[in-house]
């Protein structure tokens, strides 16, 4: 009788899983034309397959909660049943739903749309964040044009979703309670598959914060010797503006006048990219070719034909972030984003790839599992694979570089600008979701949404605004991610289980091997190991079918995350802050900020 029974569940589930693949594929090409091009005839068809995409999957829930699924011998069978009861957004009745729709799709048009006028002129006032926003703090020295191009960028786009957001979280917080949840926190967290997750995510905060501080008091003192110290303390936090980045999240435009050994060879590979005459489309097939030298996939034919590599000149608007594209039809795989020839975008190029490798890696498996094996291992695919090819070994084999001594200095050179980018990263993802928590949580109210994300910036990033700000303002969704309700934490644990994934692959290629000088974790590069790219493979293809611990230790033999990839990998760059914080005398850490911003 139980045979039977759990027989009719596998026939049930096998066609469901067809069913879901073409409901799937009918909202993410709805989803990719309005994002592709924001028009209303685009937002109402979105809106009007999401709403009916739900309504078909109420209708399944039902069904789906008929099984006796918990009773059930065969393992895999009851976790896909686990997954299918989770409704989403959909459990929510249908006008609550289109709100919730609605005040997503206004914030991400928003975001898209907004444009601020340039500092020199103010007669130009069409900048978007890319390029021209990107640009500018990429290239500009003039602390008063920052400043007000970082203003002018978040009330622009910031402050102009407050609303918006205000009305997201309340339609999203009803979701979460109809799947089951407390709040959306829970209902992010779960993705974690662990009871405590926050606890694991505070304990890898606890692993690399020591380190962060040594690069963050490094920065400053340069920054004021750059800027003076009136506008730099020499105990305070650091002004978001000067850091090269927008959002302050990465600060590797900063290292061209702060690196530690300023007379070794330049290692930025944005002019060799350009006096190469690399394009989009040469950004795309070097990084196909990277993959493929693992022995992982090519890209598909309908991926060339159908990605989006650069920004269209009709003047359309668009969401220019970059993004990788799953089409759950086994063959449509697409990335959208606004290149330019910078290092930065050759780097984001692999990263996209990654994503598309991990949707190629597990495209056999059932709808339901096509997902990362929890969403820091998606975002960590692409990086890994940059982690080799940021290597001078591989920038000279690629010619990108020119041949140089591979001296101490050098390599500190070369750590800390890996540092900029991967160290100074995790204190901003980690409190953008501390962020969020709280306000899906309700210990953030909205009368205090932005004084809440300031105190998160100051204690954790120990960056302080370049202005006051006031509850007027709203700096949050003057970040992508939060605008287009994208859970974040994802990357504050890719940049953690990258390393691992680095450090394990390096061994199996014989790359790395642990205590030996002149084979560092930091210059191996993976580049033609089949048998690294066939491990990898094995992992990827597990999709989400696996409990994320099952996949870590396919790949590691570790069923934890931790940060002593990460450490290890740094381990001379940490001594050598310590040591130079030390001489110059520099103070680590920082005192609250004199910005009024609560
Ligand atoms: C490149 C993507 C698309 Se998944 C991205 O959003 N990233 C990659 C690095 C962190 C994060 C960001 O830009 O904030
Ligand atoms: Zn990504």
């Amino acid at each position: 009788e139980r045979a039977a029974e759990e027989a009719a569940g596998r026939d049930y589930m096998r066609n469901l899983d067809e069913i879901m693949s073409k409901a799937k594929n009918k909202k993410v090409i709805a989803s990719w034309d309005y994002e592709s091009n924001i028009t209303k005839y685009n937002e109402d068809r979105l809106l009007q397959i999401s709403l009916e995409l739900a309504e078909e999957e109420k209708e399944h829930w039902k069904e789906t909660m008929s099984y006796l699924w918990h009773e059930y011998e065969d393992q895999d069978l009851k976790r896909m049943f686990q997954k299918y009861t989770k409704l989403g957004t959909s459990a929510l009745p249908e006008d609550l739903n289109e709100r919730l729709i609605n005040a997503i799709n206004n914030m991400q048009s928003t975001y898209a749309k907004a444009t601020i006028c340039s500092y020199s002129d103010r007669t130009k006032c069409d900048l978007h964040v890319e390029p021209e926003v990107t640009d500018i703090f990429a290239t500009s020295n003039d602390p008063e044009e920052l400043k007000y191009t970082w203003l002018e960028w978040h009330k622009a786009a910031g402050a102009a979703s407050k609303g918006n957001f205000t009305e997201y979280v309340a339609m999203d917080n009803e979701a979460a309670k109809l799947n089951g949840y407390d709040s959306v926190a829970e209902w992010w967290l779960s993705y974690y598959e662990a009871d405590d997750s926050e606890d694991q995510f505070a304990a890898l905060w606890a692993q690399v914060k020591p380190l962060y501080q040594q690069i963050h008091a490094y920065v400053r003192r340069h920054l004021r010797l750059k800027y003076g110290e009136d506008v730099v303390p020499a105990r305070g936090p650091i002004p978001a503006h000067l850091l090269g980045n927008i959002w302050a999240q990465t600060w590797n435009q900063v290292e061209k006048f702060t690196k530690p050994y300023p007379d070794k060879p330049e290692i930025d590979v944005t002019n060799a990219l350009r006096a190469q005459n690399y394009t989009a489309l040469k950004f795309f097939k070097t990084a196909e070719e990277f993959f493929t030298s693992l022995n992982l996939s090519p890209m598909p034919d309908l991926f060339w034909e159908r990605s989006i590599i650069e920004k269209p000149t009709d003047g359309r608007d668009m969401v220019c972030h970059a993004s990788a594209w799953d089409f759950y039809d086994g063959e449509d795989f697409r990335i959208r984003q606004c290149t330019t020839i910078t290092s930065e975008f050759f780097k984001t190029t692999h990263h996209e790839m990654g994503h598309i490798q991990y949707y190629l890696q597990y495209k056999d498996q059932p709808v339901v599992y096509r997902e990362g094996a929890n969403p820091g291992f998606h975002e960590a695919v692409g990086d890994v694979i940059a982690l080799s090819v940021s290597t001078p070994k591989h920038l000279r084999v690629m010619g990108l570089l020119e041949d140089g001594t591979d001296d101490i200095e050098t390599n500190i050179n070369q750590l800390y600008k890996m540092g900029l980018e991967k160290i100074v990263f995790l204190p901003f993802a980690y409190l953008l979701d501390l962020f969020r928590y709280g306000v899906f949580r309700g210990t953030t109210s909205p009368d205090e949404y932005n004084c809440h994300y300031w105190q998160l910036r100051e204690a954790l990033q120990g960056v302080e605004p370049p202005a006051p700000r006031s509850e007027d303002d709203f700096d949050p969704a003057a970040k992508y991610h939060i605008s287009a309700d994208v859970e974040y934490m994802r990357y504050y644990i890719s940049y953690i289980i990258q390393f691992q994934f680095q450090r394990s692959l390096c061994q199996i290629a014989g790359e790395y091997v642990p205590g030996d000088e002149t084979k560092l974790l930091s210059n191996c590069d993976i580049y033609k190991n089949t048998e690294a790219g066939n491990a990898l493979g094995k992992m990827l293809q597990l999709g989400s079918s696996k409990p994320w611990q099952d996949a870590m230790e396919a790949l590691t033999g570790q069923r934890n995350m931790d940060a002593s990839g990460l450490l290890e990998y740094f381990a001379p760059l940490h001594d050598w802050l310590k040591a130079e914080n030390e001489r110059t005398g520099e103070f680590v850490g920082w005192e609250p900020s004199t910005v009024p911003f609560c």
